[in-house]
């Protein structure tokens, strides 16, 4: 049997690009029909609602893929899921749901986070924009008169000026004090791909990185963003930033690191805990997200772990591809090799747990596996109870000693 040929049609001119150009049997799209789509959201947007999909194509995102990954909207549904949990289930079972911190959309909902402000003297709080993204338009604050300036602006606004800006608004969110450093502060990037909604199917990729800062930290000065952001276009900005060094640790040197240092049976526990977090904050939404066969998405998660060990900060639906070095590079073409791999299923039965460096994670339900070993386990070992409750053991250990905040 000859092999099928795809056209695809590519919207950005990274990595992705270079994947889909060396898949043999795939052709450039030359008109206007495509088999694949691996577009951009601008482009989504504007054609999605004005396209006819025929039956076998596929395209790289839901309809309304910023459900969760727009930064207000995230934290919106993951509220709603919580309040739903502890109705139906009880209050163990929406405490699962504790781990984003504590966030306002502004201005909207200014007087309640005044008040809860006000409760905790003190403490800083972070501004976001809640539709930008590379660090764009964040600062920290500790008092509320270090946003009057923010919301002067927004009082001298008219209505209708308000409705046009809506996309200006903000999240103004706990800011996370004590991160664990490793030296310096760092989050996590870590890839969910779902291939569908209803039921739920997501894999997730054993690789991913941590991203440094350059900058020791304090909390001392907090208008230093190079120190408190993570993400490497911040970081990149840094005169000292060296792109080979890079601010980067593969997962794999991440988890000997912690292994080391806490033992195997805590990071699995920690990585357990992780997909506890992107398990549920699938669940958050799907509900809400326009399922669609044709659609898949492979969202970049930003996990930040401090003492409570594990914090959701937001979920990118267009993670960036660039890479930042070889290495990174290389990593991320696996990624796409796979995700292609695992989306297209030519030559897969559809009954695999494993494709490539993704591990199928829930499958309408928990995903049981047999072959896990540390080396490869990136944590999908989810038992009946396991991803429910608090393991004993755990008790022993020292940064895991507080099961979940709040
Ligand atoms: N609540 C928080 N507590 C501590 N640090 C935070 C918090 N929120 C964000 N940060 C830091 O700020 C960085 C940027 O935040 P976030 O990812 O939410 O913004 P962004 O502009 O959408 O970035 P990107 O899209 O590039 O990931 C994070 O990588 C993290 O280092």
């Amino acid at each position: 049997k000859g092999r099928r040929c795809v056209r695809y049609k590519c919207g950005l001119h990274n990595t992705i690009l270079d994947v889909l150009r060396q898949r043999p049997g795939w052709v450039e799209a030359k008109d206007g029909d495509w088999d694949f789509n691996w577009c951009s959201l601008a482009y989504l947007r504007e054609n999605y609602d004005h396209s006819y999909l025929e039956e076998h194509v596929r395209i790289n995102h839901f309809r309304n893929h910023y459900e969760l990954s727009r930064k207000n909207l995230m934290v919106k549904n993951l509220k709603r899921h919580r309040k739903n949990l502890e109705r139906d289930i009880g209050r163990t079972e929406a405490s699962q749901c504790d781990f984003f911190p504590c966030t306002f959309t502004l201005p909207s909902e200014y007087p309640l986070f005044v008040e809860e402000f006000k409760r905790t003297p003190g403490s800083t709080w972070i501004m976001k924009p809640v539709a930008k993204s590379q660090g764009k338009g964040i600062f920290l604050f500790k008092r509320l008169k270090d946003i009057m300036d923010w919301k002067k602006q927004d009082g001298s606004r008219s209505e209708e000026q308000k409705d046009a800006a809506q996309v200006e608004s903000y999240v103004a969110q706990r800011y996370i004090e004590n991160p664990y450093l490793i030296n310096r502060k760092f989050d996590l990037r870590v890839y969910v791909l779902v291939t569908s909604y209803v039921p739920l199917k997501a894999w997730l990729y054993r690789d991913g990185f941590a991203r440094f800062s350059n900058t020791r930290f304090s909390l001392s000065s907090i208008d230093d963003m190079d120190m408190h952001l993570t993400n490497v276009a911040i970081q990149k900005t840094a005169p000292d930033y060296d792109p080979e060094k890079g601010c980067k640790w593969q997962m794999q040197q991440l988890r000997k690191y912690l292994t080391a240092k806490h033992g195997r049976e805590m990071v699995e526990t920690l990585f357990r805990r992780m997909d506890n977090v992107f398990v549920r904050s699938l669940q958050s939404v799907q509900k809400i997200v326009i399922n669609d066969k044709h659609c898949f998405e492979l969202y970049g998660y930003d996990i930040l772990l401090d003492e409570n060990l594990k914090w959701l900060l937001e979920v990118n639906a267009s993670p960036s591809f660039a890479a930042s070095s070889q290495e990174d590079y290389e990593m991320k073409y696996r990624l796409l090799e796979d995700t292609l791999n695992v989306v297209d299923m030519e030559g897969l039965s559809g009954k695999e747990k494993r494709v490539g460096g993704y591990d199928l994670m829930w499958n309408d339900g928990p995903v049981y596996r047999e072959d896990v070993t540390l080396e490869t386990l990136h944590s999908s070992c989810f038992t009946a109870n396991t991803h429910l409750c608090v393991n004993d053991r755990e008790k022993q250990l020292r940064w895991l000693l507080k099961p979940f905040p709040g």
